[in-house]
């Protein structure tokens, strides 16, 4: 195929935010399955969570110590084992031992901690205050209450109430499946760089990119700069967004857009109005999967990962575009008059404070940073932003 670096340069570049939403919008979002508990963390839910019965099911104990009923002083009566279905019912005086979370016996109108009861013989003394450290049934929901809507990430605490509530198995919309290519005939994977060689720094980056934004990653394959392997490993690699550092400029060994016309992939994003990372793109292939394209700049490769891969991944997990918190920036921050900033920021009390080392093949800043502030294009400084996550797919604050 002829390579016309002529129409490469005369790349339209797209506002930052325009981007974002075109890749959201490119992306398809997984259809629901049904999983067992051990594997939907990390999905997304695809039908509201709806318990089938009451929690607690029954009136329990919410403190070790002895059910009464009416005021004291009581007679203890016997004890209730923590797994006792139905114990004996009580009556006016009379009291039982009972453990946390142990059924309350019928007629208890509250239960004495353990900590406040005298016990002489059969005899107990203590406060009585009615209804007190008894959990009721229903207390935490009714049968058929939605208790999450469609839309939300299982995550542990989402596991616990699902099963809390009885539930076995989640309808889910699993996490997408992305794939992370390396290409770049200078590159080493171990020792340091030299005259001839540059040390890898993106991929080590993007497996744990690509988990933290919700989905699933084989191991990173390293390319030469050879257009044909690009175009035969695209061909058979079967995951629905594939990741190509390097080959994004319009230099001699830059194969990305010669291989993706070769392809007859449609581009939906080429090139951004943001630095770094201008170079970004990212295309559909005949068949639905999506190629994003790293500049092989590192930093530029971490921008367009949180820039466009975040926001397909976001769609493909069925989740809506991350929101972006605003916050003041107390020091300003110098914007570009036609390009979006990313800027490596700390976070303190006051507001974003930028930290430097932020230029486009640097990682010392980002590594270093809280968060990166979004600084929109303008004439001059910015006193407020907003923040990209470095580290999760949701918003930072
Ligand atoms: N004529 C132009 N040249 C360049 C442009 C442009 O628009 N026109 N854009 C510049 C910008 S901005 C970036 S970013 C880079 C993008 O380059 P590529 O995506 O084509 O990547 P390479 O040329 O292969 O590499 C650029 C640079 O990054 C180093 N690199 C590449 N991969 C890695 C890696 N995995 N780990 C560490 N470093 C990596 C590579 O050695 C180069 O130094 O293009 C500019 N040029
Ligand atoms: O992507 Mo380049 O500046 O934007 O390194």
């Amino acid at each position: 195929m002829e390579d016309r670096p002529e129409l490469r340069a005369r790349r339209v570049l797209v506002a930052w935010d325009v981007a974002r939403g075109l890749a959201h919008a490119a992306a398809r979002p997984g259809t629901p399955v049904s999983r067992g508990l051990d594997a939907a963390d990390g999905c997304v839910l695809g039908t509201p969570l709806v318990s089938p019965g009451a929690v607690p099911p029954v009136d329990r104990a919410a403190m070790d110590g002895y059910a009464v009923r009416g005021a004291g002083p009581w007679r203890v009566i016997g004890h209730v084992e923590a797994g006792a279905a139905s114990p004996v019912a009580l009556l006016d005086g009379q009291a039982i031992g009972i453990v946390t979370g142990a059924t309350v016996p019928a007629g208890a109108t509250s239960v004495v901690r353990s900590e406040e009861s005298a016990v002489a013989g059969d005899r107990l003394d203590g406060p009585s205050d009615d209804g007190r450290h008894i959990r009721r049934a229903g207390e935490e929901c009714k049968p058929g209450d939605q208790l999450l809507p469609a839309g939300v990430v299982v995550d542990p605490a989402v596991l616990g109430l699902a099963a809390t509530v009885g539930l076995n198995r989640l309808t889910v919309i699993p996490q997408p499946t992305v794939a992370a290519l390396v290409t770049g005939d200078e590159l080493v994977h171990r020792g340091p760089s030299g005259p001839g060689r540059v040390r890898d720094a993106i991929g080590p980056m993007l497996p744990g990119l690509i988990s933290r934004a919700g989905a699933l990653v084989g191991p990173v394959r390293h390319l030469a700069d050879s257009r044909e392997d690009l175009i035969r490993v695209l061909r058979e690699t079967d995951a629905e967004l594939i990741l190509v550092s390097g080959s994004s400029a319009a230099g001699p060994a830059d194969h990305l857009r010669p291989t993706l016309e070769a392809l007859g992939a449609e581009l939906i994003v080429d090139g951004v109005a943001c630095g770094p990372g201008h170079p970004q793109a990212l295309a559909r292939l005949a068949d639905g999967r999506l190629v994003l394209g790293l500049p092989g700049n590192p930093f530029a490769a971490l921008v367009a990962f949180l820039t466009l891969g975040v926001a397909a991944i976001a769609r493909m997990r069925g989740l809506v575009l991350p929101r972006l918190a605003q916050i003041a920036v107390p020091g300003g921050v110098a914007c570009h008059p036609t390009n979006t900033r990313l800027v490596p920021v700390r976070l303190t009390p006051t507001g974003a404070v930028p930290i430097g080392h932020g230029g486009s093949a640097m990682l010392r800043g980002p590594a270093a940073a809280d968060a990166l502030a979004v600084v929109a294009p303008g004439p001059a400084e910015a006193i407020a932003a907003r923040l990209l996550s470095l580290r999760s797919s949701h918003s930072c604050l």
